[in-house]
Parts: structure tokens; C-alpha cells; sequence
């Protein structure tokens, strides 16, 4: 039988992850002359740039400007109407098997199962990504969610749904994060904790993309920011 309140230690980091086998600084994303055109308008054209293991890229503009058109891209669930996508040198359509292998793409929508509770989605999202078991109910705590693990999500606040949603982050061994204003709902701890885990993340050699239209508060030595400018 499940404990009502299992006792843990939410400082404790539930899951241990490995460095990635990579150099810091080694290409990963590579984006060439991209164009995006939606509704006869053109979002963006000529974009141009690197995403190397260590590096987080926030990609800001105003509503519209083109921000999840161009996430999308780079996850690889839209073709762009001009310029090329690299992963690791390789052309994606050629590699696109091993990258949505090592590819986290968390999208404006929190993709949670609303009918299911926190425990189940994880486990839904394990079994998709082949994750052995962790610590659920200690991964859930660490989240502020402790308590909440075995309600449907549609009873839990949009910032607890949020958290849910970002608990993939904790168990993933993609290397490659997209992540769509992951800090939509969330209250101020809940972002400082999500920042600097994104912390560890480059540190072990991981890549960022991300859209928000906050701004970020701890010091990434690795951050560039991308402005797409609106256009009419
Ligand atoms: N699949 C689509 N079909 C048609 N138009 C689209 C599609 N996706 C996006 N658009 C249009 O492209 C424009 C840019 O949308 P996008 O979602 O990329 O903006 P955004 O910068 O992420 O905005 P926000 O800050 O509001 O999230 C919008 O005008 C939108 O209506």
C-alpha cells in the first residue's frame, strides 16, 4: 500500500545525472538562413545561428512575433519555407531519429493528461521516454507537490499543472531542451528552483532553448538572446 504522506527530503536530489559525453561547447544546433512565413506574413527570414552543448538561447519578441514558430522548427514538428537545420553537422531530416531521441520539447500547452493524476503522467511519460523508475513521490515533493500526487491534474491550480508538466525536466536524459515559457504560471520559487536547475542542466553539457517573456534572473555565462523583431 501507497503512503498517505511519504516522508522525504525535498532538498534531496531525487535522480543523479551523468555529464553528457560531449565537449562544452561542441555544435548541436545549427540553424542557416531560416524562414518562417504564416498567414501571408513572413515571421522571420535570414535567421542564422549555433546552439552549441552549454548554451541557453532565449528567444524573445512580442506576442506574434514568431517565437513558438520558431521552437517548433527547431523541434523538428515544422519544416521551415527557407534555410536548413543541422544536429550535430548532420542535416535533421537525416538524423531526425537520434535527435528526437536526445530532444526535450516542452510546448506552450502544459501537455499533462488532465484526467490523470501527477503519479500517472509520470509514469506515462517515463514509460514513452523508457526511463526506469525514480522516486515519483520524492520527484513530486522536490516539485512542491507533495500531497497532490494521486488527484486528476484538472483539480490542481494552473501553476501546480505547470510544475507537473516540468517534471519531465527531472527525469530526462535528453540533452536538448526546448521548452516554450516553461515559467508560465508558475509563483517566484517555483522559477528561481526551474533557473537553477536549468543551471545544472549546462553545466553537465546540456542546451536550452526557450521563449519567455520574463526575464531571467540568475547569471548564465552562456546566454544569448534572440529578439525576433515583429513584422507587419
Ligand atoms: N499553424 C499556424 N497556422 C497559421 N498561422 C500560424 C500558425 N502558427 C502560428 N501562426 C501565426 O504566426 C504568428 C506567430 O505565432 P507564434 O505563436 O509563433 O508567436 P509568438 O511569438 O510565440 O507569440 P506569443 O508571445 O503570443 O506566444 C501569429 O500571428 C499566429 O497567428
Amino acid at each position: 500500500m501507497r503512503p498517505i504522506f511519504p516522508v522525504v527530503d525535498s532538498k534531496r536530489p531525487v535522480i543523479k545525472h551523468q555529464p553528457f559525453s560531449v565537449i562544452v561547447g561542441q555544435e548541436l544546433l545549427q540553424a542557416q538562413a531560416l524562414s518562417c512565413i504564416r498567414q501571408d506574413r513572413v515571421l522571420f527570414e535570414q535567421l542564422s545561428f549555433t546552439v552549441r552543448a552549454g548554451d541557453i538561447l532565449q528567444v524573445a519578441g512580442k506576442n506574434g512575433a514568431g517565437k513558438s514558430s520558431l521552437l517548433r522548427l527547431l523541434a523538428g514538428l515544422s519544416a521551415p519555407d527557407e534555410g536548413t537545420l543541422h544536429y550535430r553537422s548532420q542535416p535533421l531530416s537525416d538524423v531526425v531519429d537520434d535527435y528526437a531521441a536526445n530532444l526535450c520539447f516542452i510546448g506552450h500547452q502544459s501537455g499533462i493528461h488532465e484526467q490523470l493524476t501527477a503519479l500517472e503522467n509520470l509514469a506515462f511519460w517515463r514509460a514513452a521516454a523508457g526511463v526506469p523508475q525514480p522516486d515519483d513521490y520524492a520527484l513530486l515533493a522536490q516539485l512542491g507537490l507533495a500531497g497532490l500526487e494521486d488527484i486528476p491534474c484538472n483539480m490542481l491550480s494552473a501553476g501546480q499543472q505547470r510544475r507537473v508538466s516540468l517534471a519531465r525536466l527531472w527525469f530526462t536524459s535528453c540533452q536538448v531542451w526546448i521548452l516554450d515559457e516553461p515559467f508560465t504560471a508558475l509563483d517566484q520559487s517555483a522559477i528561481a528552483m526551474l533557473q537553477q536547475y536549468f543551471l545544472q542542466h549546462l553545466n553537465r553539457g546540456g542546451a536550452i532553448v526557450l521563449t519567455t517573456h520574463q526575464n531571467l534572473t540568475l547569471q548564465y555565462n552562456s546566454l544569448t538572446t534572440l529578439e525576433l523583431a515583429y513584422r507587419w
